[in-house]
């Protein structure tokens, strides 16, 4: 079936015409609370999503509608037949028959429809997910990964509610709602303007109440995300968690954000409540109206008894529909504010849409372009300046105020105050834990590198080294174009890139980041990760080159010895030697290494300075060095302090001009005191 993915033309890059059209299609227009909200517009894409089973399932709605109504006129003549004694078989089986095949419909229609709902959720699950991966990391420092998570798992459902939950079958519910209408005016008039005027007394109520239910939904939504947000942080820290002896405070810290998803779901509870008895209301007022004038009609010989009994199954068959119309209603409510939270992701423009290209794209073929600019350094920054966005730089600065929240939390309730710590964080919104939405009030974005050049020469080693918080990890993920230099230029042979395709960019790079993620699994797979083509042998000898072989030989498992949960089977030297050997398998002729800052012990340190002595034979490496010992014979060091450039050289003439250099290399133990 149609498993397209809806709109996926506007996955592949930014869609002109949703920004033009801005608040309808483009980033959904955003409340005061935070919930964003979506247009009934947005959701129609979702549910024609295969629109031949649609209509199929609306006609089969329309025919059981049709067997329906047929029903009372059907008992209308029996009713006859017995008042005049003679009793017509025909007419039994037809009825019979109008009342199984009725059911069959409703099954076969009941399936159809959880299908096509379970293909909605589906398709935009793709949609999102596609979306999602391809996202500016900006994105990702700016947002909780729970609440995305929350996105693609949880309010994606919503979407099936609206199918599922009555409104196809209000849609052929209406047609059954028409034939009542018409057959009791035919039947009898007054009556029917009684009946009509209560019903849509109700109606408007429930009309008013349901605008609500969006609003409520939306935020109930949102509260599910901040809690998929804190049950994923605490499951990822169980470590730090268990060692501080916190699962206590990060239970309660859970809590809280459960109790906020149950208080919201209550509000839409509440706004339900209130419509479920105002079309009962409509249901019961019709009736005894009917049953009350119509007794009337009959005793004054207006109507006759089996026209009465035509006329309340009519009136059953009018207000049925409209149970319908209001299910349908709740749901569609609900999914608006599901879809909005779905769209805002949607509408983010693609890593890379917004580029501006001066220059046509460089094709970067073998060694960083060598054939194109053979005497050009493999990476240079050019007087580069870079601060991050102020959304991230707002986020960062949110989760730095939990984190002194929690550790205040912790501090407290080791002094045996947790209880009125807890309710501190739970009532303070500081403590959430990663305020995206709320947090709106204008920040200080510093520069995170001012005026950064240097060269990185081809098939040379070059060193990053300076005081925590210098833009050392910063650099590195300018030159993979996370994000963009705000000032000078980095070049890759001699390239700009900003006119080098990203994917090609990346190609020419082997990064190994500071803690590299090691997933659960066998070395095998781990390595695949860098090149899944890689066979035995290459695998092999990879480790071997940043001296893993202990590893390998360590089992009769080899290359398929598992490494546990993120790597913890490893020691922490070789987690990072076997990320540097998942960098190194894709042959990448640049490597950068954002060396980890946990110490190591004297044996794994120089397995670390074998290795990567090794790997940077014929490659141009950047190494982010924690320890001096790493890089002392590196080909340049720059020394970095506030995002500046405090001095260029080698070890030993930065030791006698750059005092913060020689005052590291003396507290590493590398100079006498
Ligand atoms: N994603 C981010 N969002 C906002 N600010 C950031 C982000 N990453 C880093 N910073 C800030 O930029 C500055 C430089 O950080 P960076 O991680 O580049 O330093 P570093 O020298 O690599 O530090 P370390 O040696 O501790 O890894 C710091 O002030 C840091 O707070």
């Amino acid at each position: 079936m149609g498993d397209k993915p809806v709109g996926s033309a506007s996955v592949g890059g930014e869609d002109t015409s949703q920004k033009k059209r801005g608040g309808f299609l483009g980033r959904p227009p955003r409340k005061e609370s935070g919930a964003p909200r979506a247009t009934f517009k947005q959701l129609l894409p979702h549910l024609l999503v295969n629109k031949p089973l649609l209509a199929g399932i609306i006609a089969i709605s329309i025919f059981s509608s049709a067997l329906s109504l047929a029903q009372p006129l059907l008992v209308n003549v029996l009713i006859g037949q017995v008042e005049v004694g003679t009793i017509a078989a025909w007419v039994v089986w037809v009825l019979v028959g109008a009342v199984v095949l009725g059911a069959i419909a409703n099954g076969v229609q009941h399936f159809l429809l959880q299908r096509t709902g379970e293909s909605i959720v589906l398709n935009t699950r793709r949609r999102l997910v596609a979306k999602l991966l391809r996202l500016p990391v900006a994105e990702f420092d700016a947002r909780r990964t729970g609440d995305l998570v929350s996105r693609v798992g949880s309010d994606t459902t919503m979407l099936r509610a609206v199918l599922t939950q009555g409104l196809v079958e209000a849609i052929g519910g209406a047609l059954t709602f028409i034939g009542a209408v018409i057959a009791m005016i035919v039947l009898d008039g007054v009556l029917f303007l009684i009946t009509f005027a209560v019903v849509v007394v109700a109606l408007l109520l429930v009309v008013g109440m349901s605008m609500r239910i969006r609003e409520a939904s939306a935020a109930a939504q949102q509260k599910v995300g901040d809690l998929t947000a804190s049950v994923e942080r605490a499951i990822s820290s169980v470590r730090t968690v268990r060692a501080f002896g916190a699962t206590e405070r990060e239970e309660r810290l859970v809590d809280a954000d459960a109790v906020g998803a149950y208080e919201r779901g209550l509000d839409v509870a509440r706004i339900s409540a209130f419509i479920v008895p105002v079309a009962g209301f409509a249901m019961q007022g019709a009736l005894i109206a009917v049953l009350g004038v119509g007794g009337l009609r009959v005793a004054a010989g207006d109507l006759s008894i089996a026209n009465l009994i035509a006329f309340i199954m009519f009136l059953f068959m009018m207000i049925m529909p409209l149970g319908l119309f209001f299910g349908a209603l709740t749901a569609v409510n609900t999914a608006l504010g599901a879809l909005g939270r779905i769209e805002e992701i949607i509408a983010i423009p693609e890593e890379g849409s917004g580029d501006r290209t001066e220059a046509p794209l460089a094709v970067l073929e073998g060694p960083a372009n060598e054939h194109a600019a053979p005497d050009a350094p493999a990476v240079e920054f050019d007087a580069v300046s870079f601060h991050y966005p102020e959304n991230v730089v707002r986020a960062r600065a949110a989760r730095e105020r939990a984190a002194a929240r929690l550790e205040t939390i912790r501090r407290e309730s080791s002094r045996g105050g947790m209880a009125a710590a807890m309710t501190g964080a739970a009532s303070d919104p500081d403590a959430r834990l990663f305020a995206e939405d709320g947090a709106q009030a204008r920040v200080e974005a510093p520069l995170v590198l001012d005026g950064v050049s240097f060269a990185l020469r081809r098939g040379e080693r070059l060193a990053l080294v300076g005081p925590s918080g210098s833009g050392k990890s910063t650099a590195l993920a300018l030159l993979e174009r996370f994000y963009d230099p705000t000032g000078g230029s980095i070049r890759l042979g001699g390239v700009d890139l900003r006119s080098i395709d990203r994917q090609q960019l990346r190609a020419q790079l082997g990064y190994v980041q500071q803690d590299a993620p090691i997933l659960a699994g066998s070395l095998r797979e781990n390595l695949l990760l860098g090149r899944p083509d890689a066979d035995d042998v290459a695998c092999e000898q990879v480790l071997r080159e940043v001296n893993l072989g202990d590893v390998l030989d360590r089992s009769d498992d080899r290359l398929d010895t598992q490494v546990g949960e993120s790597g913890v089977m490893l020691s922490g030297g070789e987690r990072q030697r076997l990320a540097i050997a998942r960098a190194l398998l894709s042959a990448p002729p640049i490597l950068l290494l954002d060396e980890s800052t946990s110490a190591l012990d004297g044996a794994n340190e120089r397995l670390m300075r074998d290795a990567l002595d090794k790997v940077s034979e014929g490659r141009s490496v950047i190494v982010i060095a924690h320890r001096l010992s790493t890089v002392v014979d590196s080909d340049e060091i720059v020394v970095l302090e506030h995002g500046q450039v405090l001095g260029r050289g080698k070890h030993l003439e930065l030791v006698d001009t750059v005092p913060l250099y020689r005052e590291l290399a003396q507290h590493q133990l590398l100079l006498p005191r």
